[in-house]
């Protein structure tokens, strides 16, 4: 995918604006100006979902009823124009009408994003971590999406049953036994996805001669079907594939919280790039790379080895305050402010 123009209307603190792209683009402007609103506009086109701690709907300008991004895109040979818009709730247009099938709309455009307002393998939340693996492995496997609605689903099943007084066994005894199938299957995929990142990740750090190697670590609970019979006892959710976790690990120990804040960003650039390559190499193309505040806390070499990490994708956007590394590349400056 390839973005030639967008039009943002009402998002944020946008009103109505209108910007054409090139291969690497690079978004200069003050704070507040509304540089990540530009980058969060096409994750949502093209994820249907924000990579702020927020919901879209918190996207819509201040005292308006609606935002629409339109993207007039590149698809292949084909030029193809995109309308998200969102009232009270999304819908999603091309230029034949509404587009369905939510799974193979994001499998035909892969993002790739860093923003310092997105969490993703270093997040708080270990809900954020799964989801970061989640839509790379679904990337190359469609299945796994199925198999995490349909957990859950089986998931609120049980959770309701276990809030009843009466536990009807019978019924959590089957419920529990397509959890188990789903559990194995996601928490495989997982681990399986972080273990390649893993793989590109070794050799990134050693190629770019950063000592601080850091590695995802996947723990899963799949395998303890004790935790099945715990949960009638507690009466909650203990089992399962949602209960997978992910830390960053170097040299054995576990890095919960990152003291220097450019070893923390690079580990998330590297984990991205994996991720950008991991999808190459399952013959995924047209893949968009968003940076945010890209520059910010790395030093001069390090913006540049990391940058050529992400060479390979379609089409790249960067943020920042002053365009001083990339002037070569195509920049916009934006100035909407407040809007007012
Ligand atoms: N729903 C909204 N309606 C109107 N304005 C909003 C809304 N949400 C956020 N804003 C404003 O939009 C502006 C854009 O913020 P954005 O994070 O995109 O700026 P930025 O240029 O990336 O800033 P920085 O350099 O500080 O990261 C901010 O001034 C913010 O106060």
């Amino acid at each position: 995918m390839y973005t030639n123009r967008v039009r943002i209307l009402n998002f944020r603190n946008h009103i109505d604006s209108l910007y054409d792209f090139e291969n690497i683009n690079y978004i200069e402007g003050d704070n507040g100006t509304g540089k990540t609103s530009v980058l969060e506009s096409l994750f949502v086109l093209f994820n249907l979902k924000s990579f702020r701690q927020q919901t879209v709907k918190k996207a819509i300008r201040f005292k308006q009823d609606f935002f629409l991004v339109s993207a007039k895109c590149l698809d292949g040979d084909f030029q193809r124009t995109f309308h998200y818009r969102y009232e009270t709730s999304a819908e999603l247009k091309d230029d034949e009408g509404k587009v369905s099938g939510k799974a193979e709309y994001l499998s035909m455009h892969p993002v790739i994003c860093y923003s310092p307002e997105y969490g993703q393998v270093v997040s708080d939340d270990q809900d954020d971590r799964r989801r970061f693996i989640d839509r790379l492995s679904f990337q190359i496997d469609r299945g796994h999406f199925d198999r995490l609605t349909d957990l859950r689903k089986l998931n609120l099943m049980k959770v309701s049953e276990l809030k009843k007084d009466r536990l009807n066994r019978a019924y959590i005894d089957s419920v529990n036994e397509k959890i188990v199938e789903l559990s194995e299957k996601i928490s495989g995929t997982r681990e399986c996805t972080a273990g390649q990142i893993n793989d590109h990740m070794r050799q990134t750090y050693a190629e770019l001669g950063f000592d601080d190697g850091f590695r995802l670590d996947f723990r899963s609970n799949v395998k303890d079907k004790n935790l099945l019979l715990k949960e009638i006892v507690d009466r909650r959710l203990l089992y399962g594939s949602s209960r997978d976790r992910f830390y960053s690990v170097s040299d054995g120990r576990v890095y919960d919280r990152f003291s220097s804040f450019g070893q923390k960003k690079t580990f998330v650039l590297i984990t991205l790039a994996s991720g950008l390559k991991l999808l190459e190499k399952n013959g995924k193309n047209g893949i968009i790379t968003l940076l945010d505040d890209f520059e910010a806390g790395l030093d001069k070499s390090r913006i540049e080895r990391l940058f050529h990490l992400f060479d390979t994708s379609a089409q790249i956007f960067i943020t920042g305050v002053k365009n001083t590394n990339f002037s070569s590349n195509h920049t916009i400056r934006i100035q909407v402010k407040d809007g007012s």
